[in-house]
């Protein structure tokens, strides 16, 4: 709770100010001429003495530079302070830090604000003095000097001074990392270091995809977006069952049903960076292993179309031999089952995958959200689709009537009740046996965005030309339920590459997950 301390009007001001002025002037002409400077400092460090031994407050000074370096204390106070500053406040000072497209407001000269944390009432005060002239200094100083005093109670400080200065970095890194761009990483640059031997490239990330645009059942998508945020606020959790804190999710789909919109939607939403790792570029396990260990917290690395990515189907073949390998073979673990040849020169392993996503390695940092994207999830191997290993699989379906409704909201701005009666319902009758992606509506929508009676009317056109077709086809599936879609799809993918794999454990479902974040 936080309040802004009111100044006095101007005209009270010059009063008080004038004559405290001429009684101070006064008392100096007086001193100087009665006390040497010596007894004049002794005669005030001790009133100083007096008056602190006798106040029930205690000061404490947070310079903007510490020596010569300067206070990370003083920059988190001012982030922190900013983000409770209202921008109707008298006077206030804007800063906009690089890398960051957000304006941050901070509290401008001698200017006070009020605080409470845990129930106690703390005082900050920003004091901008002038700097006395320098002598030769290989860095020269500002020439103000810049500091927040906190007055806190004294019986108040053991009870909180620590853990109030540990809030505050904590909510400043917090608000830093909120106003900074979001960065997008990729290893394109294939195994080679630059200067600093780094192997990302990395590039500001300025995707708009938000949940709130994202066509897909809505209690599907709130799911998501919990799993999103206990996944984020979950470090105690993490810590208390032993568990690294990072998670897997499996998006898989036809192309156009927002697999890619999906990772986007939650790098915004979450405000993490995005790694985009590039299989193809890396050459073998333990480059792959240096990518991780560069990769930062609160990041989330993507392997788009990981069934093209790298050849995950050799195991398949091993499997027809009786002497076949596994993934619990120790020379396939150490890399030597590679499927290098296959892939041009590429000889990264399933194993090294694996380990990738949830060997020891895959816990250097934390905060991390491993995504894999595919259009076929029948071509993955079993191992990847496990318990444990992605936790969540989320199948990105064909357009539904629910999320027909949020395209229709995002590009023609309307909603349900601006639309007659019979459309909605052709529309709802028609959409699902259209099989159509939420591209493919996007891209008739857009088309005839300016008109939009003409945009409904071609939409509705063209759902039911596809519909028909489906239909004369015979390739409509009978279920048409996202439930029964999913479990489907996963029960396909376990089956097809089971024959005689070793990896027989079951798919978890989202209902699982959620037992398991419980
Ligand atoms: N569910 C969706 N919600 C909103 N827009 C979508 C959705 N799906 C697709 N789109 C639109 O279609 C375009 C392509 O979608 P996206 O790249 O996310 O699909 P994808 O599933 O990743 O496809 P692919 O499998 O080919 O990579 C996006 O730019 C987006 O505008
Ligand atoms: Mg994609």
């Amino acid at each position: 709770m936080i309040q802004k301390v009111e100044a006095n009007t101007m005209k009270e001001y010059w009063t008080s100010f004038a004559s405290l002025l001429g009684v101070l002037a006064f008392c100096q002409s007086l001193l100087q001429v009665i006390f040497p400077p010596e007894l004049r400092f002794a005669c005030l460090k001790f009133f100083n003495r007096i008056f602190h031994l006798f106040s029930s407050y205690c000061y404490f000074d947070i310079t903007e530079i510490d020596g010569v370096n300067t206070n990370e204390l003083y920059n988190a106070v001012q982030l922190y302070l900013s983000s409770f500053v209202s921008i109707n406040g008298s006077r206030l000072s804007l800063t906009r830090a690089l890398n960051s497209s957000a304006i941050t407001f901070g509290l401008s000269n001698n200017d006070c604000i009020v605080d409470s944390f845990n129930g106690v009432t703390v005082l900050w005060e920003h004091v901008v003095t002038q700097r006395q002239a320098q002598t030769f200094s290989w860095r020269p100083l500002p020439e103000e000097k810049r500091g927040f005093t906190l007055r806190i109670k004294k019986r108040d400080k053991s009870l909180i001074l620590d853990s109030y200065l540990d809030y505050i970095m904590e909510r400043a890194n917090e608000i830093r990392r909120k106003n900074q761009d979001r960065l997008l990483y990729t290893n394109s640059r294939g195994g080679s270091l630059d200067s600093r031997g780094y192997p990302w490239e990395s590039v500001p990330f300025k995707h708009p995809s938000t949940f709130d645009t994202l066509a897909m059942d809505p209690v599907k998508k709130q799911k998501i977006m919990d799993d999103l945020r206990d996944f984020a606020n979950g470090q105690s959790f993490y810590q208390r069952t032993g568990r690294a804190w990072k998670r897997g999710y499996l998006l898989y789909g036809p192309p156009g049903t927002g697999k890619s919109s999906m990772i986007a939607a939650m790098a915004n939403y979450l405000s993490y960076d995005i790694y985009d790792l590039e299989l193809t570029e890396v050459h073998n396990n333990s480059e792959l292993r240096k990518l991780l260990m560069k990769t930062s917290s609160k990041s989330i690395i993507v392997i788009e179309d990981i069934d093209c990515s790298i050849n995950l189907t050799n195991r398949k073949k091993n499997n027809n031999n009786p002497g076949a390998r596994n993934y619990y073979d120790p020379e396939m673990r150490r890399g030597s089952g590679s499927v290098s040849g296959e892939d041009g020169g590429n000889s990264i392993t399933l194993s090294g995958l694996l380990n990738f996503t949830d060997g020891l390695w895959s816990c250097c940092g934390s905060e991390r959200i491993f995504v894999f994207t595919t259009n076929h999830i029948e071509r993955l191997d079993p191992a990847l689709l496990r318990s444990g290993r992605m936790d969540m699989h989320i199948y990105m379906s064909y357009c539904s009537y629910p999320a027909l409704k949020i395209l229709l909201k995002n590009y023609l701005g309307y909603e349900e009740s601006d639309l007659d009666d019979n459309v909605l319902k052709e529309l709802a009758e028609v959409v699902d046996s259209a099989e159509m992606t939420p591209a493919d509506i996007s891209e008739v929508l857009i088309k005839n965005r300016r008109y939009k009676q003409k945009a409904v009317s071609k939409l509705l056109e063209a759902l039911k030309t596809r519909a028909e077709r489906n239909v004369k086809s015979g390739s409509l599936r009978e279920k048409n339920s996202d439930d029964v879609e999913d479990e489907e799809q996963e029960k396909r993918a376990l089956e097809s590459p089971k024959e005689g794999s070793e990896f027989e454990e079951p798919c978890k479902n989202e209902e699982e997950d959620e037992e398991k974040m419980k």
